[in-house]
């Protein structure tokens, strides 16, 4: 469970969202909605660790991640975190196979590399080089790397973006069984059929100008 108590992020006077709550619990979807600029990225940014709030605690299972140090964070990362962006972020030199085996966890249980390309039609294309793959079977690949590590949390950027409809079902589809499985969704979108197929939705405010100017 990921918890975020009076988050509050800003840059210089502008304050993207202050005193932000929220919960979301294993085996739960929420969409992240709101204008362009609005700070859903950021916020997904904060929540693993890429970025520091200016004020306010993420808490991981009880745990107020921001006082860790940096070895602990990373350690966070690699245990816990599963990242979805939609430029899909692959080692792209490389091949379908190593870029699963970055994510795969030493001791892991199964679902293997192979079940999980299985599962997102990709199977038996471990030896290709992603960046041979088309950004349908791109997004794929990033998939079948959470699907192998098994994160508690996914934090996914506006994972269907670049996508057309049947890799973006694909995208839903993946992420609901992630959730079945255990593992707490973060989807920011402005995708209103990605939005539609998560439990609940957190709509962030457009806050444009710097606090104390009031309205034009
Ligand atoms: N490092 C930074 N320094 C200053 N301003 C920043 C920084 N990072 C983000 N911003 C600003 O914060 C605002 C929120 O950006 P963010 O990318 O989080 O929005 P978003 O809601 O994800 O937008 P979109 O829907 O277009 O992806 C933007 O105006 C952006 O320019």
């Amino acid at each position: 469970m990921i918890t975020l108590r009076k988050l509050t992020k800003s840059f210089g006077p502008r304050v993207l969202w202050r005193d932000l709550d929220l919960t979301v619990e294993p085996g739960r979807m929420l969409a992240l909605v709101g204008a362009s600029g609005s700070g859903k990225t950021t916020l997904l940014n904060c929540m693993g660790l890429l970025e520091r709030p200016t004020s306010g605690q993420v808490l991981f299972q009880g745990t107020d991640l921001s006082s860790l140090g940096p070895a602990r964070q990373r350690r966070f990362r690699r245990d816990h975190l599963g990242y979805l962006f939609q430029d899909y972020a692959l080692i792209e030199n490389a091949t379908v196979r190593a870029n699963l085996d970055v994510a795969r966890r030493r001791g892991a249980r199964p679902p293997g590399r192979a079940e999980a390309l299985a599962r997102v039609g990709l199977a038996g294309r471990e030896q290709e080089r992603v960046h041979h793959l088309s950004g349908g079977e791109q997004q794929r690949v990033a998939l079948a790397r959470l699907i192998v590590k098994r994160p508690a949390l996914v934090l996914a950027d506006e994972p269907t973006g670049a996508l057309d409809s049947d890799n973006a079902a694909m995208v839903v589809d993946t992420l609901r069984q992630l959730s079945r499985e255990g593992c707490a969704v973060v989807i920011a979108t402005h995708d209103p059929a990605v939005r539609d197929a998560c439990d609940s939705t957190r709509a962030l405010e457009a806050r444009g100008r710097p606090e104390g100017l009031g309205r034009a």
